[in-house]
C-alpha cells in the first residue's frame, strides 16, 4: 500500500487557487470538492473552475462529486482532465454505467460512501472502481470533527479490497489531521484527504510531509 496525500482545496483561498495549488508541490493529488446545494447543503465550484485549475497546475485533480445527478455530470469532469472522478453511491442511479464511462474517458473511477452507507452491498462493484472513498464526516463542509465510528468500516473495506486482489485504493475524507491520520492508516486507508489540516497550517507543504510520515509509520 502506497500512502498518498490529497489536500482539499475546500480549505484554500478560492481567490488564489493557482497559488494555493503551487503551495503543495509535494501533494499526490489536489482534492476538489464539487457541491451543488442539492446532494449536500452547500455550494462550492463546478466544471469551469476544474477546467481552469487543470491548466494552472500539473498536480492531478481528484474530483469528489457531492452532487445530486452524478450520472449526468461525472463524464464531463473526466473530459475536463480530472485524473480521478468520484461519485456518491447514494446519488448515482446507474453507478456501473457512470463508473465505466469515467474510465472510458481515461480517468480513475471512484465510488464514495457517506457515513451511514454500508460498504458490503457494493462488494460486487469493486471490479468497476479504482478507488473507494469513505466519508469520515457527513459530506458538505470542511473543518468537521473526524467520526471515530467509521474506523470499523475502514477495516472492513480494507478486508474486502484485499479479498478482491488489493488493487482498489481506499481513501478517507473528513477530519483527517495529524491526530486522526494514524488511526486511519492503521485501519487500512491509503489515500488521505486533508483540507483544514493542510491549508489551515502555516506551511501547507510541511503539513503534508508530516501527515505522510505519520501515515507511513502507522500503515500495516
Ligand atoms: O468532502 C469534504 C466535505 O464534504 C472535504 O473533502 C473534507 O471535509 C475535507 O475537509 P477537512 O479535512 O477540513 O475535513
Ligand atoms: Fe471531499
Amino acid at each position: 500500500m502506497a500512502v498518498q496525500i490529497s489536500p482539499s482545496i475546500l480549505a484554500a483561498d478560492f481567490a488564489r487557487l493557482a497559488d494555493e495549488a503551487a503551495a503543495v508541490p509535494n501533494a499526490d493529488w489536489l482534492h476538489v470538492d464539487v457541491m451543488d446545494y442539492h446532494f449536500v447543503p452547500n455550494l462550492t465550484l463546478g466544471l469551469p473552475v476544474v477546467e481552469a485549475l487543470r491548466k494552472a497546475t500539473s498536480t492531478p485533480l481528484d474530483c469528489h462529486l457531492m452532487i445530486a445527478d452524478p450520472d449526468r455530470w461525472a463524464p464531463a469532469y473526466a473530459e475536463a482532465g480530472a485524473g480521478s472522478v468520484t461519485i456518491h453511491a447514494e446519488a448515482a442511479k446507474a453507478p456501473v454505467r457512470t463508473l465505466r464511462e469515467i474510465r472510458s474517458l481515461g480517468a480513475r473511477a471512484g465510488l464514495a460512501l457517506s457515513p451511514a452507507t454500508a460498504v458490503e452491498p457494493y462488494e460486487d462493484l469493486l471490479g468497476e472502481i479504482d478507488m473507494l472513498l469513505l466519508m469520515t464526516v457527513e459530506p458538505g463542509f470542511g473543518g468537521q470533527k473526524f467520526l471515530d465510528i467509521m474506523l470499523p468500516k475502514i477495516r472492513r473495506s480494507r478486508a474486502l479490497i484485499e479479498r478482491h486482489g488489493g488493487r482498489v485504493w481506499l481513501q478517507v475524507d473528513g477530519g483527517v489531521d495529524a491526530e486522526t491520520i494514524g488511526r486511519c492508516a492503521e485501519a487500512g486507508a491509503d489515500v488521505f484527504v486533508a483540507g483544514s489540516a493542510v491549508y489551515g497550517a502555516a506551511d501547507p507543504a510541511a503539513a503534508i510531509d508530516a501527515l505522510r510520515a505519520t501515515a507511513i509509520r502507522q500503515s500495516g
